[in-house]
């Protein structure tokens, strides 16, 4: 056998370059393998340091390092797919693109003979690295020939176009339209792609792998899930609630609800005061004078305050209390009833009023500002002890007339709410109920409200109808409650 030396290899022996070789008779494939395989031990093997020897294909061995044999054992680095290397069937001139080189599995290291692994440790390296390297067996014979076709050369490539004769079925059908089967028909010779086909990716299951497979959890998908009712929402229900349409009308009547400016002002309202509806901050003794009611002229004059019951005054005067949670606007209503802005004092901060305040409205009437229950920003044990008063206040107090218990239209009725409610039933002290704060919500939210609290308190006998609505800020409504709190002023002896 005898190998030719490329041009362009002898070319660069002195620059360190690999050499390449070429022999004769054999498959220009094969003879690139073979240049890989004997590739980078080239001009090193002039080193020194001896220990392998590499065996040429004519099996001459050659002197080298054992890094050599390791990189021959390996894919050489140069034969990455699409690399260039250099080869004399060019004349040595120019570079050529060799075909991909498709990567194998176990069947990468030296393609040498059994011949050629005659002496040395080579030889015994080889068997180990067979050794180690898996066997496909009749598989690994085939991806060999595929390996071979894969690095053909060019012009083995062009050689290699054959013409295959392909075969379509194509779909026959009778007289009477019905498909005619298994008939076959010969098409033209046609040219099959020139281009190696790619091989195809084969995946390989491991039958005893079951990390990827679903664990059967005994329900079966036919048997249908049983369907739970599932309970709407408290929002979905306050959504569902269908306001009678006597509530409709009066939230219709009074703008109560939030309102746009320009409705307001259509209605005939001075949109620029802050209170346009009812009330006029600030407000001196002649605006006062305009309001319908007497009792709510007169001027309101703090005249007790009791953190305990015992603390109480004498009960001369017949008492409207005012109750309601933590920044209901109790305070904020008794300002806005009695247009008197600044004597009950607010605080956007709940928990301001933390006694039982009494004012003087009229000789015959006084209104009692309560502390409030709920979240507050007080300790616990001080909250507790407003509720006990207050608790204590409306089922005990004589001279009690009525309580105003005061509800937040958008939060609606709270547990402690009907606490209260529950307690002034029992002690038959009457109580009427009046969202506040309905200029934050819509004018439909205000009516189901409305009808909510209704349809909840229906069955209860102190209870005081109708449900008020008001707004302290806009003045909504203040007029109508003002108008059914004056009428029980007029019928009180003092
Ligand atoms: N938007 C709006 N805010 C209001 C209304 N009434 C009162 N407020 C506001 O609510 C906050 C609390 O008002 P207060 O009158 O102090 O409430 P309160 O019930 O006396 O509170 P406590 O004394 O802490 O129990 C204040 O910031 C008021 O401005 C109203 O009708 N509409
Ligand atoms: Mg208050």
């Amino acid at each position: 056998m005898e190998l030719k030396r490329s041009r362009a290899s002898v070319g660069k022996m002195k620059t360190g370059a690999p050499l390449r070789f070429k022999r004769d008779g054999m498959k220009d494939s094969r003879a690139k393998r073979k240049e890989f395989d004997v590739g980078e031990s080239g001009d090193r093997s002039q080193s020194s340091s001896v220990r392998r020897s590499i065996i040429r294909g004519d099996g001459v061995a050659r002197k080298g390092k054992p890094s050599d044999l390791r990189l021959s054992q390996r894919k050489p680095r140069y034969a990455k797919r699409g690399s260039l290397v250099a080869d004399d069937s060019n004349g040595g001139k120019k570079s050529e693109r060799i075909a991909f080189k498709p990567r194998v599995r176990g069947r990468e290291g030296p393609s040498v003979g059994s011949e050629a692994l005659s002496k040395g440790k080579l030889k015994s390296n080889e068997k180990k690295m067979n050794g180690r390297m898996p066997k496909y067996g009749a598989k690994g014979d085939s991806e060999e020939k595929i390996l071979d076709k894969g690095v053909i050369g060019e012009e083995e490539k062009d050689s290699s176009v054959e013409k295959k004769r392909v075969i379509y079925q194509t779909r026959l059908l009778d007289k009477s339209g019905k498909k005619i089967r298994g008939h076959k028909k010969d098409t033209d010779d046609v040219v099959a792609d020139a281009q190696p086909k790619k091989r195809k990716r084969i995946i390989r299951i491991d039958p005893y792998d079951i990390s990827n497979k679903r664990h059967y959890d005994g329900t079966s998908n036919k048997e249908k899930p049983e369907v739970k009712e599932v309970e709407p929402s408290k929002n979905a229900q306050f959504r569902a609630i269908q306001p009678s349409p006597s509530i409709l009308t009066f939230v219709e009547d009074n703008l109560l609800g939030r309102r746009r400016l320009n409705e307001l002002r259509y209605a005939g309202y001075n949109v620029k005061l802050p209170a346009p509806l009812d009330n006029i901050p600030f407000s001196t003794s002649t605006e006062r004078e305009r309001l319908e009611e007497n009792v709510f002229r007169n001027k309101l004059e703090f005249f007790a305050a009791a953190k305990v019951s015992s603390s109480f005054p004498p009960p001369l005067i017949p008492e409207i209390a005012f109750a309601g949670r933590s920044n209901v606007g109790k305070s904020s209503l008794l300002n806005a009833l009695t247009r008197q802005w600044g004597v009950v004092r607010t605080s956007d901060k709940p928990g301001l009023t933390q006694t039982i305040n009494f004012f003087k409205l009229d000789p015959k009437l006084s209104l009692v500002d309560l502390p409030g229950y709920g979240f507050a920003y007080a300790k616990e044990e001080v909250k507790d002890a407003w509720e006990e008063l207050v608790k204590e206040y409306v089922s005990t107090r004589v001279g009690l007339k009525r309580v105003c218990l005061l509800i937040d239209c958008k939060w609606g009725m709270k547990p402690r709410d009907h606490e209260l409610v529950d307690l002034m039933e029992r002690s038959q002290t009457p109580y009427q109920i009046v969202l506040t704060k309905t200029d934050a919500v819509l004018p439909i939210d205000v009516a189901r409200r409305a009808m909510q609290v209704q349809e909840n308190l229906k069955a209860n006998k102190s209870i005081v109808s109708p449900v008020m609505m008001v707004s302290s800020k806009s003045g909504a409504g203040i007029r109508n409650l003002r108008t059914a709190l004056a009428k029980i002023a007029r019928f009180l002896k003092p």
